[in-house]
């Protein structure tokens, strides 16, 4: 995935907008209690000028301190806006929230069953992670935006009503702080999406050298591990540092701006209270609003706009990214088919056109009601085979058909999925036994389910688990032995004809690998068994033994006696 290309924060934004405008009546309700809780700002100034001018200076101390009180009375009532907008708020932004992980987690699994998609964990966990910055951006950006928007047009509303002329250097200062910050905004954009991109860098060599602690000192490998790390820490700084300096731009940029016009006002005070352009009252009013609101609130929608919202900004592409759907969703295959005779025909498979070849030229006939065991050194690409079987991955010449049609082809849907692939990471979710178990074949009766389970052996997991009304609220705490017997009873009561078994065993003991195999060919199904032990080649009608892109097949005893490879794999089991 090319990350750099993939962070354009316009389209993030889209993702925004399609939240807001589901909550059109929240934003109003923001709006509204926004205005009242802004509405302080407009009188500021006025009610200070008109307590000096009509009250304080002229004599008149009940006058001048009945509008200040009035102005406190404004206040009290901003509170009250402050406080009604937090709920139409967190509608928004817990919805949002809400929208961008079940987006990523929806992708992620329709990429997940397209062939030739690439999915890692790092979808979900990514954008867990950045949902959960951009939900903490988003309550600042709206909290602060909204009032410092109002506040921005109040105070130059209530500017241009008390003096003119300090108005127009305002609202002059506004614009140019507006056009710089605007017209650096690009650049201030492209370094935090580096600085971004540096993190998650460094996070992912950290994590991996973390991971792999064990394996760095065992091989020696720590000057090699020190050196990339320290080489991503110091790429993230540099990142940071590039930051920090175009920061350190915009800021003095504000606070120029933002104090400009008080400087005027300070500056001409003399000249325009003895012209009489100015009252003292005017004088003190105008002070008020530029140091009350037009500098905090200036400052308020920079800080929001230019870096919270720009932060949002590369945050949402980057989400986006991560809720890609597949490029080319593939229509949902409907053929089907009640056989179970599997055949690959002069199969070649490679991950990337130019990547070397895992299978090249495989024929292969594997009966209806078979018991084929693939084995094979680590790397031979059994498991590859397994997916090229199930239809999950297609080979680039070739092809695979069970009974004639493609697998790919093939409905994978209840009741019509002809093939169930077990992987060796089993999925448990939280819901009662009885879910868990009935998950490929809805309509499953208890008797059925109890059947299946004796005959797995995993009956005494659902007793422990109190039966089929038993509950399964934290899947984790089931050992990976007791997570791969559930998903062996899923598939033994699905209904396929063929069932492949990728290491679905490996974490059972020997004898309930041996008992749930048996259980499968006892059914008179296909089954494909990608070998954790040779005990279960033994067992086989006959075995398929993977190295170097080809396959050797025969009966446990003819491989033994023609294949030196397969006669050294049995004699390393035996040993071990
Ligand atoms: N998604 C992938 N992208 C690129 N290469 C891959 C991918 N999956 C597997 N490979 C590579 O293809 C080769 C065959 O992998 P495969 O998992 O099929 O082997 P295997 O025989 O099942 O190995 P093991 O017994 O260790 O599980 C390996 O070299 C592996 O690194």
């Amino acid at each position: 995935m090319d990350t750099v290309i993939a962070l354009r924060p316009a389209t993030g934004w889209r993702l925004l907008a399609e939240t807001a405008h589901r909550h059109r009546r929240d934003l109003v309700r923001l709006l509204l209690w926004s205005l009242l809780e802004a509405g302080p700002t407009l009188v500021s100034g006025a009610l200070v000028a008109a307590a000096l001018d009509r009250g304080f200076l002229a004599g008149d101390l009940a006058t001048g301190l009945l509008l200040l009180c009035g102005y406190a009375a404004t206040v009290v009532l901003g509170g009250l806006g402050a406080r009604q907008a937090v709920l139409p708020l967190a509608g928004i932004v817990e919805s949002l929230r809400y929208d961008l992980v079940e987006r990523t987690v929806r992708a992620t699994l329709a990429r997940g069953v397209v062939p030739g998609e690439s999915v890692d964990g790092r979808s979900v966990e990514g954008v867990t992670k950045h949902t959960e910055v951009l939900r903490m951006l988003l309550s600042q950006l709206l909290t602060v935006l909204r009032t410092a928007v109002f506040s921005l047009v109040f105070v130059i509303a209530g500017l241009f009503w008390l003096a003119p002329p300090v108005a127009w250097v305002s609202v002059a200062a506004t614009v140019v702080v507006i056009v710089v910050l605007a017209t650096t905004a690009s650049g201030w954009q492209s370094r935090v999406r580096e600085a971004l991109l540096a993190e998650e860098r460094l996070s992912g060599t950290a994590s991996a050298t973390l991971l792999g602690l064990r394996d760095v000192v065992a091989v020696g490998a720590a000057e090699r591990a020190t050196a990339d790390l320290t080489a991503d820490i110091d790429h993230h700084a540099r990142a940071v540092n590039r930051v920090g300096r175009v920061v350190a731009g915009r800021v003095a940029v504000l606070a120029l701006g933002a104090r400009l016009p008080l400087v005027a006002l300070l500056l001409t005070a003399p000249a325009a209270v003895s012209s009489g352009v100015l009252t003292p009252g005017e004088l003190l009013g105008a002070a008020t609003y530029l140091v009350g609101s037009l500098d905090p609130a200036l400052r308020a929608i920079v800080r929001v706009v230019g870096d919270i919202g720009l932060q949002i900004g590369v945050l949402l592409a980057r989400i986006q990214e991560y809720a890609r759907p597949p490029a080319h969703p593939e229509p949902a295959p409907t053929a089907t088919t009640t056989g179970g005779r599997l055949v690959l025909r002069d199969v070649e498979f490679a991950y990337g056109a130019s990547a070397e070849k895992i299978l090249d030229g495989v024929d292969l006939a594997i009966a209806a009601g078979e018991r084929l065991v693939i084995v094979g050194p680590s790397g031979a690409g059994k498991s590859t085979m397994a997916n090229l079987l199930a239809g999950l991955d297609r080979p680039s010449r070739g092809t695979v058909t069970l009974d004639g049609v493609p697998v790919a082809d093939l409905d994978r849907t209840w009741p019509h999925r002809a093939i169930t692939l077990l992987p060796q990471e089993a999925y448990v979710f939280s819901g009662s036994v009885r879910e868990n178990l009935a998950y490929l074949n809805p309509g499953v009766t208890d008797a059925e389910l109890a059947r299946a389970c004796a005959a797995v052996g995993a009956d005494e997991l659902v007793e422990a688990r109190g039966g089929l009304d038993g509950r399964i609220d934290a899947p984790n705490e089931l050992s990976e032995g007791q997570k791969q017997l559930v998903t062996l009873v899923r598939a033994y009561v699905s209904p396929s004809r063929v069932v492949v078994l990728d290491e679905a065993t490996c974490h059972l003991h020997p004898e309930r690998e041996r008992r749930a195999e048996d259980a499968f060919a006892a059914t008179g199904r296909t089954v494909v068994i990608i070998a954790h032990r040779m005990s279960s080649a033994m067992r086989a009608d006959r075995v398929v033994l993977l190295h170097a892109g080809s396959p050797d097949v025969g009966t446990h005893q003819e491989l033994r006696s023609t294949s030196p490879l397969y006669a050294d794999l049995v004699g390393y089991w035996h040993e071990s």
